[in-house]
């Protein structure tokens, strides 16, 4: 969807070490944005992702074979683009997957994103596609609808890049000023300290894996509660997951040949007051902005 960054930069360094050519779409996708969503204020950096995507092709040796940024006219040809729901227009719905967790809260986003993703595969007709692990869900519909439908591709999921602090490197990042870019990182703390339980801890049951992550964003929130209102970041725990790493569904114990899928979202919320000559993110923090992240436990090996 544009707005580059280094997350997106490695999924087309793989892409091109693993084929000959690459064809990079940038195409900020309605159908996925939910009515009270933020299609409209969503970062665009056009001409920087052009050079970001030039100075990369360089090195890659030119294996960036096209950059394919359609318009809604093309991608939409028939009826023009519906959030609503039920909505009207052709659309690929993967159920149950799509309604769970990042579904709950964003009922058509993943509906949007099997849709926008059919017509993708099918202008392109690529050999491999490249997704990131940041946004674990989504890997998992795509690779369900790409079985389900017999598509002709192979799905290829891309580690989560992240900023020297863990924080997962993604576009929304720009909203966050300096002081909730600080807390935003309270959910890779809490996802990383409920994988130690799992890795190091040998914890198997969902309470004890999943109490370590409450534990850490309950006291990040009774910290920030003793703040005064120019100085806290208020947020809140939309869900934290331990799911199977195929359906999705929560688990109540690992089963260690399986592993799990650890994932977490919050929503940082407006900040309250501002500090004369406080470091704002885009939009002056005044909206809340969702912040995902995950964590793959794997299986064990004896
Ligand atoms: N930090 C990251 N590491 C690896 N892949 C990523 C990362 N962030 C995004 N991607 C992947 O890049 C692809 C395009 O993502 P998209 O354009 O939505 O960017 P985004 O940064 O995830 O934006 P958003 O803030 O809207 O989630 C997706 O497959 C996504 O999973
Ligand atoms: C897969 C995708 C490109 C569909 O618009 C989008 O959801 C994204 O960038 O993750
Ligand atoms: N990377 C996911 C796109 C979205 O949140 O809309």
């Amino acid at each position: 969807m544009g707005a580059l960054h280094a997350g997106h930069l490695s999924l087309i360094r793989l892409a091109a070490q693993e084929n000959d050519q690459v064809f990079v779409s940038i195409y900020v996708n309605p159908t996925q944005f939910g009515l009270n969503e933020d299609l409209d204020s969503y970062p665009k950096t056009w001409s920087q992702d052009i050079t970001m995507l030039e100075e990369l092709n360089g090195e890659l040796k030119g294996r960036i074979n096209t950059i394919f940024a359609p318009t809604t006219k093309t991608m939409y040809p028939t009826l023009p683009p519906d959030s609503s729901l039920p909505g009207t227009g052709s659309f690929v719905t993967i159920t149950p997957l799509a309604s769970l967790l990042e579904g709950k809260t964003r009922p058509v986003f993943f509906r949007g994103v099997a849709t926008v993703c059919m017509k993708l595969f099918n202008i392109c007709t690529p050999e491999r596609v490249y997704f990131g692990q940041k946004d674990v869900q989504q890997t998992i519909i795509i690779k369900r609808m790409v079985k389900d439908f017999h598509l002709n591709t192979e799905v290829r999921v891309v580690g989560t890049e992240r900023e020297n602090d863990g924080l997962a490197m993604s576009s929304r990042n720009v909203y966050l000023g300096e002081r909730r870019r600080r807390v935003g990182i309270v959910l890779y703390h809490a996802l990383k300290a409920a994988e130690e339980a799992y890795v190091t801890g040998g914890k198997r049951t969902r309470d004890e894996i999943l109490a370590q992550a409450w534990e850490v964003t309950n006291n990040t929130l009774m910290q920030q509660d003793l703040l005064s209102e120019h100085e806290r970041v208020r947020f809140e725990v939309d869900y934290l997951s331990l799911s199977d790493p195929e359906t999705l569904e929560e688990v109540q114990e690992v089963d260690e040949k399986v592993g799990a899928v650890l994932s977490g979202a919050i929503k940082m919320l407006p900040l309250e007051a501002v500090q004369e000559a406080e470091a704002l993110g885009m939009g002056g923090d005044q909206g809340s902005v969702r912040l995902i992240d995950n964590i793959i436990l794997r299986p064990v090996e004896r």
